[in-house]
């Protein structure tokens, strides 16, 4: 993976009269990844992914996608990217493979072998002859992001794309979206008011809130610190009433208690080989530690200070 990120926002700001939608957002979005745009409902989700694309004008701030700076290099900067932002347009009387191509006189350059390799991409093959009409609401978002991705882009953003999917159409968005970035090195940037997609779909997230960037972390990250850097580990050991005492008794202890698995505690990582080696002292039979990892939900709320999302 290069270092270099395939997108750059400065502060990029919108404002529309006297309200500010997006109030300088400053982050990057390293290539190769499946990158979250999360905020509840009116965030400014979309709002940045329109001007990313150019169907909104930037009131402030710079977006550089591939070293191109959108403002100044508009056709050079949108060639790498394929979105989805509103539905795309489709023929549902036409089969998949006439609506691409259809589609594909429209763009320069694309042959019927390109065809044929992004309907693989997005594992339409034994449905494309199928009319559009009969495609579920997940096959038609496919249909779509394999029209976005007939020019080859290295960027695909996709607005809110797990809208109205059953929990198996959700699967398989998030199983060829992982598909792309691994095999076709494309990097993805979807949205969503949903952290409990994201945590399943996201590499990395950029939480907004109001316009404004919260923060942006790896999802690993986001689930192990919590904000004073403890973490909760299970120690599942007996017997559980002298584990627990041996611990509660320990330097940089946040919180001890007794739960079914164990001994739950919450400690900073640094304190578990001790807290294992004084146990082992007293004769406790232990059979595992097990980091307990926070789930973004709770990691959004701590961070928001509480305003729900979903
Ligand atoms: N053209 C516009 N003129 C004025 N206000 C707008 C315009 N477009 C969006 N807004 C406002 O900007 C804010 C951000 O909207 P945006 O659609 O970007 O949020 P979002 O995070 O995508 O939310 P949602 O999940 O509801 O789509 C909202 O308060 C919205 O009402």
């Amino acid at each position: 993976m290069s270092s270099e990120p395939i997108v750059s926002l400065r502060g990029v700001t919108k404002r529309i009269g006297r309200t500010t939608l997006i109030d300088n957002l400053t982050f990057d979005v390293p290539q190769g990844e499946i990158f979250g745009f999360l905020g509840p409902n009116g965030a400014g989700k979309t709002t940045t992914i329109r001007m990313m694309v150019g169907l909104m004008s930037i009131t402030q701030g710079e977006i550089v996608i591939k070293g191109k700076n959108i403002k100044h290099d508009f056709e050079q900067a949108i060639r790498h990217v394929g979105a989805i932002v509103e539905n795309p347009e489709m023929y549902k009387y036409l089969s998949g493979y006439h609506n691409l191509i259809h589609y594909a006189r429209m763009v320069p350059g694309v042959t019927k072998e390109r065809i044929d390799e992004v309907v693989k991409l997005v594992k339409l093959e034994t449905r494309i002859h199928d009319k559009v009409k009969k495609y579920s609401l997940g096959m038609r978002q496919r249909l779509g992001v394999a029209q976005a991705l007939l020019h080859r882009p290295s960027l695909l953003i996709l607005d809110e794309p797990t809208n109205g999917l059953d929990p198996a159409g959700i699967r398989e968005l998030r199983d060829y979206l992982r598909y792309l970035t691994r095999s076709e090195g494309i990097t993805v940037i979807v949205s969503s008011h949903l952290l409990s997609e994201m945590e399943l779909m996201c590499d990395r997230v950029a939480i907004l809130q109001q316009g404004k960037l919260v923060d942006v972390k790896t999802i690993q990250d986001f689930m192990a610190d919590s904000q004073d850097g403890t973490q909760t580990y299970l120690i599942e050991a007996t017997p559980a009433e002298l584990v627990h005492a041996a611990i509660a008794g320990m330097k940089g202890i946040k919180d001890v208690k007794i739960v079914p698995q164990g001994v739950e505690v919450v400690t900073e990582r640094d304190c578990i080989p001790d807290i294992l080696a004084d146990l082992m002292r007293r004769d406790i039979r232990i059979f595992g530690v097990q980091v307990l990892r926070q789930s973004l939900e709770d990691r959004f709320l701590e961070m928001t200070g509480g305003e729900q999302v979903g």
